[in-house]
């Protein structure tokens, strides 16, 4: 069996002000798309930083693909790609030199054609840097954390910023690092990206991982698969009243209110008796699946986007 492509163990790292990082242990196997999720703060760029050995621990173990910085640090780097925030280059550089430069540093490194094909981005091959959208910049970034072909890729908020439209272009990317075989780990803070991208997950939350399992499963263990929405029309009725009515708790978000339940075809009926009483008619009854989103409210009391 080879090692997994990272073991963390008692991660920890204080700042004066804060413990970014809190007793992080980890474990992400050869071959997974691995997401960090949190809210902003909530330490996933400082773990990633101290992995990538950018930033220093306080405490605790990292072993990357079975080596450690200590003993095998040169071995480490060439095994790894780094996503560099794409703001760090030049205006005045074309993907094509970026590539053909940083890929110069590596003696093992992939060719710059088939990086421009892998993140699509053949037609911007020579137009200038600052010329690329937010989304093209993201994608070059990407490429060039594959010059050395490495088995294992770090990226850090990969699509913060960038469109719905972009996002995705970039989730294909992505996907197709991890058709080629390697591992990929990832911090993002949006729920609907580590849903849709990520084998596993390790939730944070103020330095803490808080839950580790696959999306589904960190779904389904909240044994609630619905969550009824319900904005009302005018004024929304008193909301102790209404739940005594309907015999089941509500939650409010501002004019939103939310309903989960393991059961939604009796509780839309009930819900239409309790509203009919209620006399305040529903503007929108919208039933959805539970999300990670739910999952981060019902561990945390919070909400992500908070
Ligand atoms: N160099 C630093 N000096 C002092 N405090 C820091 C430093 N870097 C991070 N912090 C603090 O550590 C905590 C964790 O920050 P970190 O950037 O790791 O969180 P994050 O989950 O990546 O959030 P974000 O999405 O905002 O980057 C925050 O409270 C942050 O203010």
């Amino acid at each position: 069996m080879p090692a997994p492509a990272l073991r963390i163990r008692g991660l920890r790292k204080a700042f004066p002000k804060v413990v970014a990082v809190d007793g992080v242990d980890l474990e992400v196997a050869r071959g997974e798309v691995f997401g960090l999720l949190g809210p902003n703060g909530a330490g996933k760029t400082t773990t990633l930083e101290i992995i990538e050995g950018l930033t220093s621990a306080d405490a605790g173990s990292i072993e990357i693909l079975g080596l450690t910085w200590e003993q095998q640090g040169q071995e480490i780097r060439s095994r790894i790609g780094v996503q560099l925030q794409s703001t760090s280059l030049f205006n005045k550089i074309t993907p094509r030199e970026a590539l053909d430069l940083y890929g110069s540093y590596y003696p093992k490194r992939r060719g710059t054609q088939e990086l421009l094909d892998l993140v699509q981005l053949e037609e911007k091959a020579d137009a200038y840097h600052v010329t690329l959208s937010g989304g093209q910049q993201q994608r070059l970034a990407l490429a060039m954390a594959l010059v050395n072909d490495p088995e294992l890729v770090f990226l850090d908020e990969p699509t913060t910023g960038l469109d719905p439209q972009a996002r995705r272009s970039l989730w294909d990317v992505v996907r197709r690092m991890k058709g080629e075989g390697r591992t990929v780990v990832l911090t993002t803070h949006y729920m609907d990206e580590a849903e849709a991208l990520c084998d596993r997950l390790a939730i944070m939350d103020h330095g803490k991982v808080i839950a580790t399992g696959t999306p589904a499963s960190l779904i389904s263990e909240l044994a609630i698969p619905s969550v009824v929405e319900l904005t009302f029309e005018g004024a929304a009725p008193e909301p102790a009243a209404f739940a005594a009515r309907l015999g089941q708790a509500v939650e409010r978000r501002a004019d939103l209110w939310e309903i989960p339940t393991p059961d939604p075809k009796t509780l839309l009926p009930r819900l239409l008796e309790a509203a009919e009483a209620a006399v305040v008619p529903f503007q929108q009854v919208h039933v959805r699946r539970a999300t990670l989103e739910d999952v981060f409210l019902h561990r945390t009391g919070r909400s992500l986007r908070e």
